[in-house]
């Protein structure tokens, strides 16, 4: 059943008219324009209303079905985006509705990127037409088993040979097996390699080459080629639709030319020559993939709120002590204090997705004009955002299944898919606690640069009115005072500022830079953290500042950000207190306005989830459903279940019969 289908009953109406502001204003507040709501309603609704991209039985398929599954809707995918002649925009939401993780996420999302950014316009002219068409298929190959965080200790190599004009590519130990790479495993024909460059004997570190894997006409791996799937992993169904994959070369020759030489070459004679441009650009792909997961951050959470919102709304437990009808669970105040900050976090990780992507083509704009003076800033956001936001978003699904009760448990809840196929972008496309030491370690070169004089520029700006932000002191006096973007604004600047030069002062004690960046790793963390918080409170303030139309729908949104705030700073209360931001009463009115706030959202929550206009089919979740029907429907998906085929179990005669005989005996002993 869809969102708003004729004829159904919906259980939730009465939550639906409580609304106070313009749920259609709303959609578009959320996905930015209306054409955004337009198209993606389109394409949601073309992907759940066509039966191969059911998905409903996925957590019961044995992973080789589930993956031929994956394979058939990937080339069903395929036929719809050529047979509708869907523009680029179209087929992305398209293959987002499916909702299905396969190789052609990384093809689209990690191959052709790389190819373009890092590949020369011959070499774009070359391989893009075949990668558009899928005459190729492409993944990204650059985790090996002994190494992933650390890119530069990749062991993989290719060794020029001028003698044919080849490089030889070649993993010389185990641990250099190519090991994760999604798509590698089974799909893909090419994959981008990430390998040392060898070059008249010297080592010139990690470079891109385009390597042929499996031969086009019987897909079976060419010669001194190595592959197949990495194993089985975390939940059912979920992420194990992928055929992440490990790779080993034997000595594999490929022409000069698939080393991707945008940034820089190696010629005929074996000269490596290097562009004047920053060697970092290498890793341009993984910028651009962590600002896209900082946007699917806001999907995955906003699909579970949605989930929990609606589910809590239905579900009613005890009662008032003089008796009458059961109270939704949604009205507990517990609820709403685990629940609403949820929901607030996935519409400041939505406004702060599309800011990123804002930066993200700005850096890209100036890069192409050799201005390579934001790259920094696009690393530490990416990096940043990237680790706060998956990590908020995997606790906060696993929250939404707790905040669910035992039926949340169950796979028709949506919920543990949901999760298992979330939780790995804490890891993926760098794992979170090393992007944050490198957010920390710019925020650090930022506090030493400060005594000079140096302005900060971008998101650090904040840091250049030092001397205001380490003394002032915060104005609240009343829980009311807590609305104030002035005010919230102040306080995380300054809990970040203080906390970043407390940290620089103490890495200055010790020994050594190197050493006191070791030794106080973890407060490097929660410094990285303050920072990233401060910019996603400052993105979601500057959005509600903006004109947004639509009647009550601005009010909102002010909420939300209010009760994303507020809700940081009593959790963080310790960082505030700590470094004098604020005093234990404000902490305590900040808290005691969050209680207000959560009691305006309460009967606006339906709806706030509504805005997200997911389909039945994408929520893929029995408690999630838009007419809140959910007993019948889990009572249904439970006779799905092939355990339930027949009602006496495989297995009885072997091993329950004999066990129940030999009671019976004893029993007449
Ligand atoms: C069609 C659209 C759809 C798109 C959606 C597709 C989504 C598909 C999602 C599929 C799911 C999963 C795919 C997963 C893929 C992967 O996981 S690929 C592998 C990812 N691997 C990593 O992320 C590795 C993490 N490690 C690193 O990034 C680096 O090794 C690390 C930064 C940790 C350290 O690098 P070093 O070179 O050793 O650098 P360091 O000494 O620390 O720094 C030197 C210098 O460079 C600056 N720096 C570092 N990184 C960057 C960067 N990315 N950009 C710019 N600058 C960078 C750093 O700040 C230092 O600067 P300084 O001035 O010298 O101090
Ligand atoms: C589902 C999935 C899909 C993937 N897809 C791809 C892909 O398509 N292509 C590809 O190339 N790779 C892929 N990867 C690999 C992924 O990029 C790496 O796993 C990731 O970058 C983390 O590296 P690692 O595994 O080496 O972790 P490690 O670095 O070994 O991390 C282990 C632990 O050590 C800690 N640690 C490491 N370094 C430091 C440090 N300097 N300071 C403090 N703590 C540290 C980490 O925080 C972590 O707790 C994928 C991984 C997963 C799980």
């Amino acid at each position: 059943m869809e969102a708003g289908g004729a004829g159904e009953v919906d259980h939730l109406a009465g939550e639906r008219a409580t609304a106070q502001f313009d749920v259609d204003h709303m959609k578009v507040a959320w996905a930015g324009s209306r054409h955004a709501v337009d198209v993606a309603d389109r394409m949601a609704r073309l992907v759940a209303s066509d039966p191969v991209f059911r998905k409903d039985n996925r957590t019961m398929l044995p992973r080789k079905e589930l993956f031929k599954d994956t394979l058939r809707k990937a080339a069903h995918a395929w036929k719809r985006i050529v047979e509708l002649r869907l523009t680029e925009e179209e087929a992305n939401l398209l293959r987002l509705y499916v909702d299905q993780p396969g190789y052609v996420d990384l093809h689209w999302g990690m191959f052709v990127p790389a190819i373009k950014g890092q590949g020369t316009e011959e070499q774009q002219k070359k391989w893009l037409p075949l990668a558009y068409k899928f005459q190729i298929i492409g993944c990204y190959a650059q985790t090996e088993l002994g190494h992933g965080s650390n890119v530069q200790g990749l062991e993989t190599t290719a060794t020029f040979d001028p003698k044919t004009d080849e490089f030889v590519m070649h993993s010389p130990t185990l641990t250099s097996s190519k090991w994760w790479p999604g798509g590698l495993g089974k799909a893909s024909t090419h994959a981008v390699v990430y390998a040392r460059l060898i070059t008249e004997g010297k080592d010139y570190g990690i470079h891109g080459f385009i390597v042929q894997l499996r031969s086009l006409e019987d897909h079976s791996p060419l010669p001194g080629v190595t592959l197949g799937d990495i194993g089985g992993k975390f939940g059912s169904g979920a992420y194990n639709s992928m055929d992440n994959g490990v790779l080993r070369f034997d000595h594999v020759r490929i022409p000069r030319d698939q080393m991707l030489m945008r940034l820089s070459q190696v010629t005929k004679e074996g000269k490596y020559v290097h562009s004047n441009v920053p060697k970092q650009l290498l890793y341009g792909t993984m910028v651009f993939v962590r600002q896209t997961i900082v946007a699917d951050a806001s999907k995955a959470l906003s699909r579970a709120t949605c989930i929990a919102v609606r589910y809590s709304a239905m579900r009613k437990q005890f009662g008032p002590q003089t008796g009458g009808p059961e109270t939704q669970v949604l009205n507990y105040k517990t609820q709403q204090s685990r629940l609403f900050p949820l929901l607030a976090s996935a519409y400041a990780f939505r406004f702060v997705g599309e800011w990123l992507k804002w930066l993200y083509t700005d850096v890209t704009h100036k890069l192409e004009a050799k201005d390579f003076s934001t790259l920094q800033e696009a690393h530490a956001c990416t990096a940043g955002l990237k680790a706060v936001t998956t990590s908020a978003t995997a606790d906060g699904i696993e929250e939404c299944r707790k905040l669910c009760g035992g039926h949340g448990y169950l796979n028709s809840s949506g919920l543990p898919e949901l999760f298992a196929t979330y939780v790995p972008a804490c890891t993926y496309e760098g794992d979170n606690v090393v992007l944050l030491l490198q957010v920390a370690r710019i925020l650090m070169k930022t506090v030493s640069q400060l005594a000079s004089g140096k302005q900060p520029v971008g998101t650090m700006a904040y840091m250049g009115n030092v001397q205001y932000l380490m003394q002032c002191k915060c104005g609240v006096n009343t829980a009311e005072d807590w609305l104030s973007p002035a005010a919230i604004r102040e306080v995380f600047e300054a809990r970040a500022l203080r906390m970043a030069v407390n940290c620089a002062q103490n890495i200055n004690r010790a020994p050594s830079q190197e050493e006191g960046l070791y030794e106080l790793s973890p407060d490097l963390l929660e410094v990285a953290v303050a920072h990233i918080q401060l910019i996603i409170v400052t993105k979601f303030i500057e959005k509600v500042e903006q004109d947004i139309p639509g009647e009550g729908v601005k009010e909102q949104l002010r909420n939300l950000c209010n009760v994303y705030a507020l809700y940081l700073v009593h959790k963080h209360l310790g960082d505030f207190l700590s470094t004098g931001c604020m005093t234990a009463r404000q902490g305590a009115l900040a808290n005691q306005q969050l209680g207000k706030l959560y009691a305006q959202l309460r009967p606006n929550a339906v709806a706030l989830v509504d805005a997200f206009n997911y389909t039945d089919h994408y929520l893929g979740s029995v408690l999630g459903r838009y007419d809140g029907n959910v007993y019948p429907a889990l009572y249904d998906e439970a006779w799905k279940d092939p355990l339930n085929d027949s009602p006496v179990p495989d297995g009885y005669r072997e091993h329950l019969r004999p066990l129940l005989k030999q009671q019976l005996k004893l029993s007449r002993l």
